[in-house]
């Protein structure tokens, strides 16, 4: 399964993101899927460093322990871990004319406009002589998923889902510590009804797909690994 084509993966050079865009939060717009007034300029062309890519979508609710296993996932099997999130944190900061809209969108717990976060997803990846890669905290919506396929003609391999208990989630989150602004109880509540809402709907169409691995996110870190390591080392047995 490692060896796939993703023959479509367009070059993220060749998007374009209109100032609308940053007007227009997913939440609130779904103008994307209907008539996609979000404007991306695709030009044909295929990224032919991302022929044999292999994509794994990684979900879970804030708190789930999505970053946390990616970690083990990278040093046990290689990829490349490209978490949404910090995407969007590191734009942030760097002064780009998203910044604004990002940082307002992610302290209101809202999902930021598949248009940046898809952009900045690509722009990794193009950047990245890796072939394996662990998209995590994407796709958030079906809007985030949408984007996603349409614009690299490409699905994920396979898709973890982090099954947690949303008690579990806040306690951890409350005490994650990384001074994200995001992460204090008022915005947590309103990401675990965003997390409902717009993320178990990604999550049943990947189930009806075939391609979800749920993974109950109680426990040790070891103890979910240990649930995490045959997803992967399947797949490995696959591509020898
Ligand atoms: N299995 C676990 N049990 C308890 N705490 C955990 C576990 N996995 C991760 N954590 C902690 O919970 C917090 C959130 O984990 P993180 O990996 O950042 O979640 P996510 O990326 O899904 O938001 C972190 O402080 C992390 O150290
Ligand atoms: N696909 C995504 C991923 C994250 N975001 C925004 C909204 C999320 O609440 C924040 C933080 O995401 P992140 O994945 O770092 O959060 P958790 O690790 O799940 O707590 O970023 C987004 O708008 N779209």
């Amino acid at each position: 399964m490692w060896k796939r084509a993703t023959a479509t993966l367009k070059s993220s050079l060749s998007l374009h993101i209109t100032k609308e865009a940053s007007k227009h939060n997913a939440f609130h717009s779904h103008r994307f899927i209907s008539g996609s007034p979000l404007h991306f300029q695709e030009m044909d062309g295929i990224c032919p460093k991302h022929v044999d890519s292999v994509i794994t979508f990684v979900l879970g609710g804030p708190g789930s322990g999505k970053g946390t296993q990616c970690a083990r996932i990278v040093e046990t099997f290689g990829f490349k871990h490209l978490s949404a999130g910090d995407l969007l944190r590191k734009e942030v900061e760097s002064a780009s004319e998203y910044g604004t809209m990002i940082l307002d969108t992610i302290r209101e717990g809202r999902i930021v406009p598949s248009a940046v976060t898809v952009k900045l997803i690509l722009r990794e990846m193009e950047s990245s002589d890796n072939h394996k890669f662990l998209i995590d905290g994407f796709p958030r919506s079906e809007e985030n998923r949408i984007a996603f396929e349409r614009i690299t003609g490409s699905e994920p391999d396979f898709v973890l889902f982090f099954d947690c208990p949303e008690e579990e989630m806040v306690k951890r989150v409350l005490s994650r510590n990384q001074g994200r602004i995001d992460d204090n109880i008022d915005t947590i509540k309103k990401r675990l009804k965003v997390f409902e809402a717009l993320n178990l709907p990604v999550v049943d169409h990947y189930e009806r797909r075939g391609k979800l691995h749920r993974i109950n996110a109680v426990g040790t870190e070891d103890e979910i690994f240990e649930q995490v390591r045959p997803v992967f080392a399947a797949c490995e047995l696959t591509a020898a």
